[in-house]
């Protein structure tokens, strides 16, 4: 089994198919009999691929006489991963990163293997001489090229953050993120769990920021270890984690959880009720609610009941009728860059705007299921205004039997701000950019 040829074939998937690199790493790499070194490797390489693309296109695009759009897709990704070898990873020799790339070629084009050995020593002859462009003269292009983020939104993010923080943020997305887990605190306590896996060789140490999280060091594969598979836990980001804290569900209540799946946040709720009361769990994609099932009945919960139901539409039958309503909106994912790199590529200016509409008309049928002095919460993973604050202010405005809440009483202290609401950055928290938004239905006079 080639390391090389496994990595190639995964970011063929996420180009053509527009996979996720998470995703697609693990269906690729599921059954194979592969060992640790080579997941890591594998794992390694199409990450560091993905996040540094428009660095890499750059310099080929510098050394090739060929146009870069005119390079066979397969062969820019041999590129990209030989490059990516040459200039990142330190323990491979640079000849052996160039005729590991020669070989891979000559599997799927034969005919561009000159191609690519003659660029990549090039690069090895002419590293020294590549410029990338002058910050001074082009703040924008130095660091949508330094960082592989498009230039839209580097833009963007330097309009509504300033220079600085963008370049923080940007470096923020490209770092490697924390591998987390919620302990099922239902089937387990949380020493009991941690013992359980350090007898069992794995490395674990305490959350930083919520009671019920622990963090995993160089870890692959969690979802076949023995304890996942008993329901002791479920990977979820801290700050995901927080969503469910701030919505504060307590036993015997009615929650709606309008867009829920894969289920990370239910099954958490589920978990603060203590497996007593109700969840309806919604979402659009009826081949999702499976997973959520799936999840609930591995980590023991009974209370969540699955609906596909569009949260476009309103359902007459549950006006009025949550103490708590979870609006864990469809959003851009900006946030979550340092998980699933591509997210970067694939959005468009265009698509913000039409996403916060659908975050604004969700929004505004899930909060008609909340009963009097009940709470809505809403929350993205992204970063950006006008998805966030902007989406809350646009329907506060239009909605006034709701008042925003403060949220730090619901948080670690640690995480308390001046805002009412919770803003989440990579580069900032070490967790997923997050944001999370607390409302209260007025008693009506
Ligand atoms: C951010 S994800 C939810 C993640 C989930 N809460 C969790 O913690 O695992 C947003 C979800 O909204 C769903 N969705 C998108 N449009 C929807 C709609 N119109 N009605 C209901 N669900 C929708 C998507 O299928 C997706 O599963």
């Amino acid at each position: 089994m080639n390391a090389r040829k496994i990595a190639l074939d995964i970011l063929t998937d996420i180009d053509r198919n527009n996979a996720y690199s998470n995703i697609a790493l693990n269906k690729h790499l599921r059954g194979k009999a592969l060992d640790g070194r080579d997941q890591r490797f594998i794992t390694e390489l199409v990450y560091g691929t993905v996040e540094n693309k428009i660095y890499l296109d750059y310099i080929i695009g510098q050394l090739s006489k060929t146009k870069i759009d005119k390079i066979h897709p397969s062969v820019m990704s041999i590129l990209r991963l030989g490059l990516y070898q040459i200039i990142y990873l330190d323990k491979i020799p640079p000849s052996a990163a160039v005729d590991e790339s020669v070989k891979l070629t000559k599997k799927v084009q034969m005919k561009a293997s000159g191609f690519v050995n003659g660029l990549l020593r090039n690069y090895l002859r002419n590293r020294e001489n590549i410029r990338i462009p002058n910050y001074n003269e082009n703040p924008v292009a130095f660091l949508s090229v330094t960082y592989s983020h498009p230039e839209w939104l580097v833009e963007k993010w330097m309009k509504e953050f300033g220079a600085e923080f963008t370049e923080k943020l940007l470096q923020g997305n490209n770092a490697k993120p924390t591998l987390t887990a919620r302990v099922n605190t239902l089937k387990i306590e949380k020493e009991r769990l941690m013992d359980y896996l350090r007898t069992n060789h794995i490395e674990v140490t305490e959350g930083k920021y919520v009671e019920e999280a622990i963090k995993f060091e160089n870890m692959y594969g969690l979802e076949e270890l023995e304890a996942f598979q008993k329901g002791y836990f479920q990977i979820q980001d801290e700050s995901s984690m927080l969503v469910a804290h701030v919505l504060d569900p307590k036993p015997q209540e009615v929650v709606m959880d309008v867009c829920a799946a894969p289920g990370g946040k239910t099954t958490h709720i589920a978990q603060l009720m203590e497996n007593r009361g109700t969840i309806i769990a919604r979402d659009i994609h009826e081949h999702k609610l499976k997973l959520i099932d799936n999840t609930a009945k591995r980590l023991g919960i009974t209370i969540i009941k699955t609906q596909c139901y569009n949260a476009k539409e309103i359902d007459e039958t549950m006006i009025d009728k949550a103490h708590r309503v979870l609006v864990d909106a469809p959003c851009s994912g900006l946030g979550i860059i340092r998980r699933k790199p591509e997210i970067k590529y694939n959005k468009k200016p265009d698509d913000l705007k039409k996403i916060t509409d659908l975050q604004l008309e969700i929004l505004e049928n899930a909060s008609k299921y909340v009963i009097e002095n009940g709470y809505l919460v809403y929350s993205t993973c992204t970063i950006t205004n006008e998805e966030n604050i902007g989406v809350i202010e646009r329907f506060l405005s239009r909605n006034q039997s709701f008042v925003m809440v403060d949220v730090n009483p619901l948080l670690p202290e640690s995480l308390r701000g001046q805002e009412k609401y919770l803003q989440l950055y990579p580069h900032i928290d070490d967790m997923d950019g997050f944001f999370i938004c607390r409302l209260q239905k007025r008693t009506r006079p």
